[in-house]
C-alpha cells in the first residue's frame, strides 16, 4: 500500500487573531481525522496547551518559548518525530505559532525537516478583521506575513460593520495576492479544506468517541440571533472535480499550476501524461504555491486517466475547467515536455 504522507499545516496570525479559537474548531470538528498537535506557547503560562488538552491525541509544546527562535531544524524535526511515528497514527499534524513567530522561519522548519513521513500542508494566516489596519501600521512585517499565507482567513467578522469588513477584505485580497481569503467568525473554517477525510476500518458498534461527544454542528453559541440561513461550513469554499481519459499536456499543466487562477488553494489527484517513459501514474499534491508529484504504478485493472480535485474559495468554477481542460495535450511531446514536471517530483 502506498506510503501515506501525513500533512503538516501551519497556524500562524497576530497576537490574538483567533489561532487558539480555530485550532479548537478543528479539534471539535474533525470528523474522524487524528490531529496531532504542536502548540506553541510565547511566556511561562501554557495556557493554550490547557484550553486544548483532553481533546487531541498527542501535543508536543514548546513551553520554552517562541517557535521563531527554535529554528532549530533538528529541534523541530523530533517534534514532528514524536507525533508521526506509526504508532501515533496520526493523520495530520497542526503547529500553531506564537502569535509573534515568525511564518517564513516556521515554513522552512518544515520543508528543511529530514522527516520522510510528513509533507507541508500549507501556510494559514489568521488576520483580526478589526484590529488589522492598526496593527499592521504598528507592524509592518504583517503584510509580508499575510504574502506569504496559502490561506488567509479573515476572522471575527461578527465584531465589524459590513462597510469595515468589505474595506478590510480588499485589502487582505490585495495583499494576499492570489491567495484565497475566508471570512469567518471564532475560525470556523471548513477542517476539509485543510486536511482530507480519513476511511478508518470500523469493526462493529461502539461508543461515541470523544471527538465525537465534542462535535458540535454549529460550534458556536446561537443564542441571541436567528441561525437559520447563517454560513454553514461549507459555503464559503468551492471542490471542482476534473476527469479526463485525453492525456495532460505537461507544459500546460505546470504553467496552469505554478500561476493558479485565484482563490484556488488545494489542488490533489491523479495525472496521466501518457508521454512514452512518463506513463506511470503522477500523484499530484498542491497547497498554495505548493506543489508536489510523486510517481507510481496504476493500480491493476485502472484506467489510465486524470483525476482532479480542485479545493478553493471564491474560485470560478467554470473558468478553472476550462483552463483545465486547456491543458489536455493536443500535440505528441517528448520526453523533454517533462522536465518542468521533474523538477516538482518527490523521490518516495
Ligand atoms: N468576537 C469574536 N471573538 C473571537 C473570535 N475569534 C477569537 N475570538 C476571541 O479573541 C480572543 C483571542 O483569541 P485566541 O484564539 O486566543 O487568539 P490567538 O491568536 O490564539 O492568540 P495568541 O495566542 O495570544 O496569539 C479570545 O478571547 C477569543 O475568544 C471571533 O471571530 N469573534
Amino acid at each position: 500500500m502506498a506510503k501515506r504522507l501525513i500533512p503538516v499545516v501551519l497556524v500562524a496570525g497576530f497576537l490574538g487573531a483567533g489561532k487558539t479559537t480555530m485550532l479548537n474548531h478543528l479539534l471539535r470538528n474533525n470528523g474522524g481525522v487524528r490531529i496531532g498537535v504542536i502548540v506553541n506557547d510565547f511566556g511561562s503560562v501554557n495556557i493554550d496547551s490547557m484550553m486544548v488538552a483532553g481533546q487531541v491525541d498527542s501535543m508536543v509544546s514548546l513551553s520554552n518559548g517562541c517557535l521563531c527562535c527554535a529554528v532549530d531544524v533538528s529541534e523541530m524535526d523530533s517534534m514532528l518525530d514524536r507525533l508521526a511515528h506509526p504508532r501515533s497514527d496520526i493523520d495530520v499534524i497542526v503547529v500553531e505559532a506564537s502569535g509573534l513567530a515568525e511564518p517564513r522561519n516556521m515554513v522552512r522548519l518544515v520543508l528543511g525537516s529530514a522527516n520522510p513521513r510528513i509533507v507541508y500542508g500549507g501556510l494559514v494566516v489568521l488576520v483580526d478583521a478589526v484590529e488589522f489596519e492598526d496593527t499592521r501600521v504598528a507592524n509592518p512585517e504583517l503584510d509580508l506575513h499575510v504574502r506569504m499565507a496559502d490561506l488567509l482567513v479573515l476572522n471575527k467578522t461578527d465584531r465589524i460593520s459590513e462597510p469595515d469588513l468589505q474595506s478590510v477584505l480588499a485589502r487582505v485580497e490585495e495583499l494576499g495576492g492570489r491567495s484565497p481569503v475566508l471570512p469567518t467568525a471564532h475560525g470556523r473554517i471548513d477542517p476539509r479544506l485543510l486536511f482530507d477525510e480519513v476511511t478508518r476500518v470500523d469493526d462493529g458498534p461502539r461508543q461515541l468517541s470523544l471527538d465525537e461527544l465534542l462535535a458540535d454542528p454549529h460550534d458556536h453559541d446561537c443564542s441571541g440571533h436567528d441561525c437559520d440561513g447563517h454560513d454553514h461550513l461549507h459555503d464559503r469554499y468551492e471542490a471542482v472535480t476534473f476527469t479526463s481519459d485525453r492525456p495532460m499536456d505537461p507544459r500546460a499543466l505546470t504553467r496552469l499550476l505554478e500561476d493558479p487562477p485565484p482563490g484556488l488553494y488545494r489542488v490533489k489527484g491523479f495525472v496521466y501524461f501518457g508521454i512514452p517513459g512518463h506513463t506511470q501514474r503522477y500523484t499530484l499534491q498542491t497547497v498554495g504555491r505548493h506543489i508536489r508529484f510523486e510517481t507510481g504504478p496504476w493500480g491493476r485493472g485502472a484506467g489510465r486517466v486524470t483525476e482532479l480535485v480542485l479545493i478553493g474559495s471564491g474560485i470560478d468554477a467554470g473558468l478553472l475547467l476550462r483552463r483545465i481542460d486547456e491543458c489536455v495535450r493536443v500535440h505528441e511531446s517528448g520526453a523533454e515536455a517533462m522536465t518542468g514536471v521533474h523538477r516538482y517530483v518527490v523521490e518516495n
